[in-house]
């Protein structure tokens, strides 16, 4: 049977339009997808829903989490709180690349405010199909739990 990745989705107000094209991206793709909300674009605290998206990364319920808020920081900084969680902020396809390349990121934080849709569905699309180098950037993912 085919590994299914299981995606988790979320963010704020800032980010709700882009969360809603992301799940149909996500869809049509075929990765299952877990939206954690908010449900609509009124406005809300991100760590109400970055901290269970987290949660459920961090547990292996979702291969991957997606969050999205208006600089991308308020959702980084809190999904970063969490022990098995390394979210990394990416505005661009190579920063995207990067991220999964040497940081092994399981968490992709975009800034809806300072990208396109296009652009936040190409850096999804590069985040969820590029591979961890490993090598010596798996001695230093190594180093950062503390
Ligand atoms: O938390 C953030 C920055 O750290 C996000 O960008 C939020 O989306 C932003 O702060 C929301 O701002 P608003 O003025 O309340 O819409």
């Amino acid at each position: 049977m085919e590994f299914i990745k299981k995606i988790a989705i979320g963010g704020d107000h800032a980010g709700f339009e882009y969360k809603t094209e992301l799940i149909k991206y996500l869809s049509a793709e075929g990765y299952e997808v877990q939206d954690f909300g908010p449900y609509s674009n009124a406005s809300c605290d991100y760590a109400d829903f970055a901290h269970p998206l987290a949660s459920s990364v961090e547990s292996k319920e979702n291969t991957f989490g997606i969050l999205l808020c208006g600089s991308a920081n308020g959702v980084a900084i809190t999904a970063n709180k969490h022990q098995g969680i390394r979210a990394g902020l990416a505005w661009n396809a190579e920063v995207s690349s990067l991220v999964r390349l040497h940081n092994d990121a399981n968490v992709l934080c975009i800034p809806a405010r300072f990208v396109t849709l296009e652009e936040a569905i190409e850096i999804t699309k590069i985040f969820l199909t590029t591979a961890f180098e490993g090598g010596r950037h798996q001695l230093r993912v190594n180093k950062i739990p503390c």
